[in-house]
């Protein structure tokens, strides 16, 4: 875990309401359905859940790996990262919104008038407190700003931005929207800006290639390294995952390195591209426990050297325990609880992470036997109106084959810890809480979802 200097900051990555969807034949499987979370620069943020419960999908949208019969359909996934950003803003000027040169050539009081004219209102724009006001008294106000018209959409509604917009920069800040971003900008956002290490090292190595070939490969692509500086830099990074003898093995090919061996190389490719996220689907999953350790010793040193942001996902909570400093639990393609990981493990408040953390292992020595929850998550194929969870949950009752429960805050202290159960809010007689969602679930199920079905 590392220290947290820039809280206050933006977070490097915004996911929200995500909707990720596999159309197949028999059915419309929602993989990923409406989640929010956001990793903050230097943290490592863990997703856990059951196989099928949405991790690797959530990972390959995020990268913009989606491939058919797949689709992102709906949501927004941000990533904030400067340097990012103005490399992209270079590479692609047409479909980048440089907001500072929008405020010069527009007024934005005319832009206003013109969406309050239209089909918009002001409590739209602004907030249930303006309703009613007039263009004038929300700029005034500064209730609207030229970079909320761009972020929410309206610029490219008014045309003065172009619709496939993906870039926003807005002096030294701004975003990538990577669920707008062309292939050819998804190339160049990943490795360098978000890079991947997935559980079977096999699957980022080239078995015909030599491990240095490979890695400098990566440093010519991301770096413009060539020749002896790139074989040096293979070497120092080869060095920097702890492979002995690097300069030998850089000529060896991937089968002549063990499981872990491959895996040290993988990060080292990964590193090569100087990425600002990097996520991890189950990095650590086939290799035997000493080795598991070791790479995970190894990630959090790269990531306190660097400041890197890692999403880390995993099906094990004692990984999870190891390494995460925020968790997210999903259940079948929706994130059911979100806490800091000591916050998480002392008090969880899902009762499906109660059963995860009593099936770890550790926590039932002095032989109690260890408990695993029964049955299997379900395949997320409808718009759920009822707790997905329900069917294999000790605590379930009546409304909770009825009601969608929600995201609601159940921190106690400042822990920004929520959790999508009928059971909270805690301090809500049963009836009124599950009203509470009732309420919340409707205004939510309206916006993303079924829109986006209309438009198959
Ligand atoms: N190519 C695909 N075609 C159809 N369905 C898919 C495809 N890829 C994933 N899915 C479905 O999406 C859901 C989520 O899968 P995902 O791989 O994200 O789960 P996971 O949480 O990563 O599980 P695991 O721990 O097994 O890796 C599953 O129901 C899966 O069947
Ligand atoms: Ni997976």
């Amino acid at each position: 875990m590392s220290i947290q200097l820039t809280r206050e900051e933006d977070p490097i990555l915004t996911v929200e309401n995500l909707q990720t969807s596999f159309f197949t034949d028999k059915e419309t499987i929602r993989a990923v359905d409406d989640i929010s979370y956001t990793i903050q620069r230097g943290e490592t943020v863990g997703i856990v859940g059951e196989s099928g419960s949405g991790k690797s999908v959530t990972a390959r949208s995020i990268m913009g790996l989606v491939d058919s019969p797949g689709r992102v359909m709906g949501g927004s996934i941000r990533f904030r990262e400067p340097t990012t950003v103005d490399r992209l803003a270079r590479l692609f000027p047409k479909r980048t919104a440089e907001v500072d040169e929008l405020r010069e050539e527009h007024d934005l009081v005319e832009l206003v008038e013109r969406l309050l004219n239209g089909r918009h209102t002001a409590s739209e724009l602004a907030g249930e407190e303006y309703a009613g006001a007039d263009a004038e008294t929300l700029v005034r106000d500064g209730a609207v700003d030229m970079a909320d018209l761009v972020e929410d959409g309206y610029a490219a509604e008014l045309g003065i931005v172009n619709e496939r917009t993906f870039v926003v920069r807005d002096g030294s800040e701004g975003y990538v929207e990577v669920t707008n971003a062309p292939t050819e900008g998804l190339r160049k956002l990943r490795g360098r800006g978000i890079a991947m290490i997935f559980q079977d090292p096999l699957t980022s190595l080239n078995p015909v290639y030599t491990i240095g070939n490979q890695i400098k490969e990566a440093l010519r692509l991301h770096r413009g390294l060539t020749g002896k500086r790139a074989t040096e830099e293979a070497v120092r990074l080869l060095e920097a995952v702890s492979i002995p003898d690097a300069r030998r093995r850089i000529d060896e090919y991937p089968h002549q390195f063990s499981g872990g061996m491959r895996q040290r190389a993988v990060i080292a490719m990964a590193l090569a591209c100087e990425p600002e996220l990097l996520i991890c689907d189950e990095p650590t999953t086939a290799l035997d426990v000493t080795i598991q350790a070791q790479i995970l010793e190894l990630l959090e040193e790269i990531q306190e050297e660097r400041n890197l942001s890692i999403m880390f996902i995993t099906h094990d909570m004692g990984v999870m325990a190891e390494i995460a400093d925020r968790i997210n639990v999903m259940y079948a393609g929706e994130l059911v609880e979100s806490a800091p990981a000591r916050v998480l493990f002392d008090d969880p408040k899902h009762p499906y992470t109660q059963g995860l953390l009593e099936s770890i292992p550790s926590r039932n020595v002095g032989g109690e036997r260890l408990r695993t929850i029964e049955g299997d998550v379900p395949t997320p194929n409808e718009k759920p109106t009822y707790c997905r969870f329900a069917p294999r949950c000790p605590e379930a009752f009546d409304a909770c084959d009825a009601v969608h429960p929600v995201n609601v805050d159940v921190s106690t202290g400042d822990a920004n810890h929520t959790a999508a159960c009928l059971l909270y809010p805690e301090d809500m007689a049963r009836e009124d809480a599950v009203a509470y969602h009732q309420s919340r679930g409707g205004e939510t199920a309206q916006a993303a979802p079924d829109e986006v079905n209309d438009d198959e």
